[in-house]
């Protein structure tokens, strides 16, 4: 008997968001797009419901996720959350947090248990997980501390945004813009790149990965003339990159890195805070985009955008992003192989 190949395990992401609706719409194209198979932790009347406002005529599963790869064939696979979740489209609750949170946990959890292959997460609102004491900035530093807290080892995350023309790392994430040139030392540069070029060869191919470094002021501070980060933090990194074998140089001024020839000439570039990196990630391919956790011991990845409060149950978001991401997972997997429906 055929082994089918380990599902990816998608977290349902804030239930008053778009999250339902995507992975709705990506499991009704898995057979013209071989999308690799997936299941979704979720409250199955949560779906339902979003399924019958959008108008879908959907098939579900209610599954486990060993069974969740030959259930895909007939209908969404649905691994039920032990919390209930509302269908309230735009109206994001933290009464909705627990729920939220659990799904990530089982994803992960799948992960190590050998049951899944990557972790897929829909998008979460930060705000209502921070109004129910949630600590975490977002998803990729909550994986972190869930993959350091199963295996005993301090893990640090690296944000990365993929797309067909362009990958960029924030060094600095989601923290204000006033606190970055605090936050941002010679060090964290250095691990950051680090375990991106270490990621780019090991889960990504690319043997010797070039590393474009951004500065942070404009004009990569024009010899200290606007700032002295870019010479004081950023060339120092860049040095101790280059000394480690590692193909990185800059520091580039970023207004002036992101056009198409400029492009040409690195694998990624890593910048110095979060909009730096992901305004033009979002701009160039804002359908295509994945957004990936690197220095991870699992998988995953998540489409580029968010919630999109306004647009939930309406029936008109795109599942694109979201169809990349599954993509993009099922490769890193290896699975190579997509599951065959029905
Ligand atoms: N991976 C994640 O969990 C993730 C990623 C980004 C933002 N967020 C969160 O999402 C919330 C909302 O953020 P935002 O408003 O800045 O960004 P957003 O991506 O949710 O929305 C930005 C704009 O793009 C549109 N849009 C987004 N996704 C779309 C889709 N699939 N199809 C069609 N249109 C789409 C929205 O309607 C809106 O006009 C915030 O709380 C943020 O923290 C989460
Ligand atoms: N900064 C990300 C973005 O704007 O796309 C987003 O907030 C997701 O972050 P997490 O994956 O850490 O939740």
């Amino acid at each position: 008997m055929q082994r089918l190949p380990l599902p990816l395990a998608v977290s349902i992401g804030d239930p008053s968001g778009i999250g339902p609706e995507i992975a709705i719409q990506a499991w009704q194209q898995r057979n013209e797009l071989r999308l690799p198979a997936f299941y979704l932790l979720a409250d199955p009347a949560l779906v339902a419901a979003r399924s019958k406002r959008i108008g879908s005529d959907v098939q579900f599963a209610e599954t486990s996720p060993e069974q969740s790869t030959e259930a895909f064939a007939h209908g969404l696979p649905i691994v039920a959350l032990e919390n209930r979740l509302a269908d309230r489209p735009g109206q994001p609750d933290a009464a909705n947090a627990s729920g939220i949170i659990e799904a990530i946990d089982r994803a992960v959890e799948d992960c190590f248990s050998g049951k899944a292959a990557a972790v897929v997460t829909c998008p979460i609102a930060k705000k209502p997980l921070y109004d129910a004491g949630f600590a975490f900035p977002g998803h990729t530093e909550y994986l972190a501390y869930l993959a350091s807290q199963r295996t005993g080892t301090p893990v640090t995350p690296v944000m990365m945004l993929a797309g067909p023309e362009l990958r960029t790392v924030p060094v600095t994430i989601h923290i204000a813009l006033s606190d970055v040139p605090k936050a941002l030392t010679t060090e964290l540069i250095v691990e950051t790149a680090v375990i991106t070029a270490r990621d780019l060869q090991s889960r990504f191919g690319l043997s010797n990965p070039r590393l474009a470094i951004s500065g942070l002021n404009p004009h990569a501070g024009e010899d200290g003339a606007m700032g002295t980060e870019d010479r004081d933090i950023v060339a120092p990194a860049i040095a101790a990159l280059k000394a480690k074998g590692i193909n990185a140089f800059g520091p580039l001024p970023a207004d002036t890195m992101f056009h198409a020839s400029a492009r040409a000439g690195y694998d990624v570039a890593i910048c110095m805070y979060h909009d730096q990196a992901l305004i033009p990630a979002k701009a160039l391919a804002f359908d295509e985009a994945v957004n990936v956790t690197l220095g991870l011991p699992f998988i995953r990845t998540s489409p580029d955008h968010g919630t999109a409060f306004g647009i939930a149950g309406k029936g008109v978001a795109r599942p694109d992003s979201f169809i990349a991401a599954l993509r993009l997972a099922g490769q890193m997997a290896g699975s190579g192989k997509m599951a065959e429906s029905a």
